[in-house]
């Protein structure tokens, strides 16, 4: 019996980073969490213990912190294309790399004299992502958003489906609809304006979910996705998974009082799931990049 080494790929995990520009009084803060990881000749350390190929976690590290302080951080995506480039380019047994990276959005504190100098305010759960899949000469870049919660109060409404011998959810034409958007996208090349991209994708999703009149989450993730892929051409496709969070309206009749829909039961579980890609009829193939980022279909 032939037995041999598979895929691998090993590297450092949620190196957590602040990095503070100094450079004047009005400090800026980049605060993320960096996962490294190598591909490539390291059948030996796997299959003889003999570590010479063996670039050490440890120094993935110190890597991502020293390059912090060399290079600033920036965009995530470019911050990503740089330690995969440097890896890839150093060693010759690294043929390629993978470079995932999580950042946590900051404010500035507001206060009577405007936006303080050097204060923050994390005040939302809110997650900007990239991955970076580096396989050779070919870059591959994921980025997206998660806890971006949105909530509308109407142009929601929910009907047409099946009723079985179980349903027992009523039709309606107004209702409260809200999700924590969870989306990645994959780029057509690397010459891209990360910041500006980013910023105008996620207003993109925001407009369209205030706008678009629901008649089904799945619909509204449809049209967000449109819109994103007509406004960017540097977009290949979309993917969201998003729950349904329900907002039931509570039966208030017990109590002698009407509820025309102003009293609800905010429930946090069980909720929809809804995932869905959106994507160019001609963009070049994926590979398997999407492989290594858990949780979407
Ligand atoms: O937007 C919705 N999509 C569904 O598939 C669904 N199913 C359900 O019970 N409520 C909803 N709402």
């Amino acid at each position: 019996m032939a037995i041999r080494l598979g895929d691998n790929q090993y590297g450092k995990a949620e190196v957590r980073l602040v990095h503070i520009n100094r450079d004047t009084d009005v400090h800026t803060i980049k605060d993320v969490n960096v996962t490294s990881q190598l591909r490539g000749d390291f059948e030996a350390v796997h299959t003889k213990g003999d570590n010479a190929h063996c670039v050490a976690t440890d120094t993935q590290k110190n890597t991502v912190y020293a390059f912090a302080r060399k290079y600033g951080v920036g965009a995530i995506e470019d911050f990503a294309l740089r330690l995969a480039r440097y890896h890839v380019d150093t060693f010759e047994q690294v043929h390629g790399a993978r470079q995932e990276i999580e950042e946590y959005t900051w404010t500035r504190a507001a206060t009577a004299e405007g936006p303080h100098n050097h204060s923050f305010v994390r005040d939302g759960r809110e997650t900007r992502t990239t991955v970076v899949v580096k396989d050779g000469a070919e870059e591959t870049v994921i980025s997206g958003l998660e806890g971006l919660t949105v909530l509308k109060t109407t142009d929601s409404e929910f009907h047409g489906f099946p009723r079985t011998e179980y349903t027992t959810l009523a039709e309606t034409t107004d209702r409260v609809m809200a999700t924590d958007v969870k989306a990645r996208w994959r780029y057509i090349g690397t010459d891209i304006d990360w910041d500006k991209t980013y910023a105008s994708i996620r207003a993109i999703l925001i407009e369209t979910f205030a706008n678009h009149h629901s008649l089904a989450l799945q619909q509204t993730l449809w049209e967000m996705g449109k819109a994103v892929l007509e406004a960017h051409p540097e977009v290949a496709e979309i993917k969201f998974s998003c729950p349904n969070k329900h907002h039931f309206v509570v039966d208030l009749s017990p109590f002698g009082l009407d509820n025309p829909n102003e009293v609800f039961f905010a429930s946090d579980r069980s909720y929809g799931k809804i995932e869905a890609t959106i994507e160019r009829d001609d963009a070049p193939a994926a590979g398997r990049v999407w492989e290594t980022v858990p949780g979407f279909i």
